[in-house]
Parts: structure tokens; C-alpha cells; sequence
């Protein structure tokens, strides 16, 4: 199939290619989808996107203009998808369920670890040759209690990896998860665990049900300090409750590795622009908030498996009519 990927860099070319051998013809392009850039797929038969790529309405029906027949997701999130447009207008839409939840995971640890340590802070001291211990202090995770909302894939590997610190692991689910009870986890509710937790780390899909579930009254039932990560979805939170929540000093930590307005922001070197989010700036005023950008993905491992199962897809509606990891409309 001619595929052209939207919201190309360089690491997606070098997985992809690799990935797509000779099975498909991928033309990448540098430009985020929109509406407006939606027509670049002109010839193509298939769209690759990514997280901060708008599969709209207003785009899918350029697609469907175009002939292009399926949008081949390569990540796990379709919360930037029109699904309902995709399904009235016929076109088929594809994703990667799982590729190395690990590494989110991983990413996820890193932030609480950093976090805590103050590793971000000791680190640009100590290259200025400052050495002072002075605002470092930090606690142990051992003993700590860790509330996990939502323990699927990511959730899960989070919850077995602070279970091995020592850590009492809570979680909140719509659907517990069997593996993690098995593993000594305990389920709650949504208000018990942001009441008993020193962390709580966000591990949903962003959906109408959880866009905002950490807002001020949320905030105002969690502990005096606590750490707050995400590393789901930026709509997972209300930024402007979040940071009343650090003024006041309720959040004593938090590591981000998404964010809401991030489609503006992320996966783009803008060091020698003006940051025009104000929202955004203030956050990284805290000296108690490291943000990294939408990186939790990235390692070896999980752009190898987008890459082979983004062609998977694309080869099995290419013979059979059907994506192996087709969405229902
Ligand atoms: N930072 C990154 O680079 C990165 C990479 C991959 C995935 N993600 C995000 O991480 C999140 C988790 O991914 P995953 O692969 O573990 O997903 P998953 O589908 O395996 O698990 C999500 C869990 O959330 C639960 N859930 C759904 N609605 C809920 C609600 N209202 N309250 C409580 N729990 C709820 C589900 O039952 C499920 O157990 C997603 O938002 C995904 O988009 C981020």
C-alpha cells in the first residue's frame, strides 16, 4: 500500500522503513495532520498518525475524498479520533493496543524517582559546581503508599515495580485487574486512594468519564504533599486546578509526561521561540515539577513493535479487508 505518515521525524522514518521492508511504500511528511495539511495523502491508500495528528471530521473527509481507506494509528491512545466520522464515512482506523508497556512504565518510575530525589535539581547544581544538600532532601519509597488509577498494561507494570520497592500499591478500576490483586494490590475507590496515597499516578485513556479527574475538588481530597504523575493523557487533568494545587502547596510533587495543551507544544524543538502558554510556563516556574515531553514511548523496544504492528495492520487490510487491530466504529 502507499502510506504517508503524518508527523514524521527522523526515528519514525528509521523504525518504519525498516519495518515496511518492500511491503509498503511509505511517504513521510514532516507536517502534524490537521484539516489543512489532510489533503498531503492524496495518492495514498492508507494514513500513518500519531498522537498529536487530528483524525477529525473535517480531515477524515479529505481522506475520504482522496481514497484513502484506513488511518493506521501508531500508538495505543485514539482519543485524537473522530470515530464516529471514521465509521459514517467507511474508513477503516487501526492502532498498536500494546507495544512495550514497560517502557511507559519505566518512564513512569524515572519521574517518581527523579521526583523524589530531586535528581533534576542535583543534577544542574552540581554542574555549577554546587554542592549544597540544602532543598534536596528527599523521602523513601519503601513503606510509601502508591494509588494507581487505571491498571492496565502501564498500570500494571508501575504497580509490580513499586510492589518490588516495598511499596503498600492501591489501585482504582473500572476493571481490576485479577494479575495485580494476585500480586498483593489492593482495590479501592477513586476517593479512598486520593485520600490514603504519598503518590498517585494516572494510567487511564482519556475519555469523557476521565478527562479532568484530578480537578480541585479531587485535589483537595488528596494528602497534604502528595506526588502527582501522569504520564496518560494531559487531559486527565485540569492544569489550572493543578497549579492552585502546587501554590498551596497540597501537590508536593509533579511529574508530567503529557499534557493537556501539548498538541501545540510537543515532539518540536521550539528553544529559540516564545512559549505563548502561559499555563504551561508556570508550571515550569516549580522547582518540585519536572515535565518531560510525551517520551514515555520512546525506547528501542517500543518503536520496533509500533513500527511492526502499525505494518501489520497495514498488510492485513491490505489482503483480508480487515486491520489485526481494527477499532470498531
Ligand atoms: N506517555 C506515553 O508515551 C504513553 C504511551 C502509551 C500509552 N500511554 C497512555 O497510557 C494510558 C494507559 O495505557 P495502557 O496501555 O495501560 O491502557 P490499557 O487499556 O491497558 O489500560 C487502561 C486501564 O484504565 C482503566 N480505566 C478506563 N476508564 C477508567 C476510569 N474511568 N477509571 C479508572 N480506570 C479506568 C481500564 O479499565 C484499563 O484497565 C493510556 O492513556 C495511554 O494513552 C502513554
Amino acid at each position: 500500500m502507499i502510506v504517508t505518515v503524518f508527523s514524521t521525524k527522523s526515528y519514525d522514518r528509521t523504525f518504519m522503513e525498516k519495518a515496511a521492508g518492500s511491503l509498503h511504500t511509505l511517504r513521510f511528511v514532516e507536517d502534524r495532520l490537521t484539516a489543512a495539511t489532510a489533503t498531503l495523502a492524496q495518492g495514498s491508500t492508507a494514513v500513518c498518525a500519531f498522537v498529536n495528528d487530528q483524525v477529525d471530521a473535517a480531515a477524515l473527509q479529505v481522506f475520504k475524498d482522496v481514497g484513502v481507506e484506513i488511518v493506521a494509528l501508531r500508538s495505543a491512545g485514539f482519543n485524537n479520533v473522530d470515530m464516529a466520522a471514521a465509521k459514517r464515512l467507511g474508513i477503516a482506523v487501526a492502532r498498536v493496543p500494546a507495544y512495550s508497556p514497560e517502557a511507559v512504565s519505566e518512564h513512569t518510575v524515572a519521574l517518581i524517582l527523579s521526583l523524589d530525589r530531586n535528581i533534576h535539581r542535583a543534577y544542574a547544581r552540581v554542574r555549577e559546581g554546587n554542592f549544597a544538600l540544602e532543598g534536596l532532601l528527599g523521602f523513601n519509597l519503601h513503606g510509601r503508599t502508591v494509588g494507581i488509577v487505571g491498571t492496565g498494561r502501564v498500570g500494571a507494570g508501575v504497580a509490580r515495580i513499586m510492589l518490588g520497592f516495598g511499596c503498600k500499591v492501591i489501585a482504582h478500576d473500572v476493571i481490576p485487574n485479577v494479575a495485580c490483586a494476585a500480586l498483593g494490590v489492593t482495590y479501592t475507590t477513586l476517593d479512598t486512594l486520593l485520600a490514603e496515597a504519598d503518590i498517585v499516578s494516572l494510567h487511564c485513556p482519556l475519555t469523557d468519564a476521565t478527562r479532568h479527574l484530578i480537578d480541585a475538588p479531587a485535589i483537595d481530597r488528596m494528602k497534604h504533599g502528595v506526588m502527582l504523575i501522569n504520564t496518560s493523557r494531559g487531559g486527565m487533568i485540569d492544569t489550572a486546578a493543578v497549579i492552585q494545587g502546587l501554590k498551596s502547596g497540597r501537590i508536593g510533587h509533579l511529574g508530567l509526561d503529557v499534557y493537556e495543551e501539548e498538541e501545540e507544544l510537543f515532539f518540536e524543538d521550539l528553544s529559540s521561540e516564545v512559549i505563548q502558554d502561559d499555563a504551561f510556563e508556570r508550571l515550569l516556574m516549580f522547582s518540585n515539577v519536572l515535565v518531560t515531553g510525551h517520551q514515555g514511548f520512546f525506547t528501542h523496544e517500543a518503536l520496533s513493535a509500533i513500527a511492526k504492528t502499525t505494518m501489520a495492520n497495514l498488510s492485513s487490510f491490505e489482503t483480508g479487508g480487515h486491520a489485526t487491530y481494527q477499532l470498531a466504529g
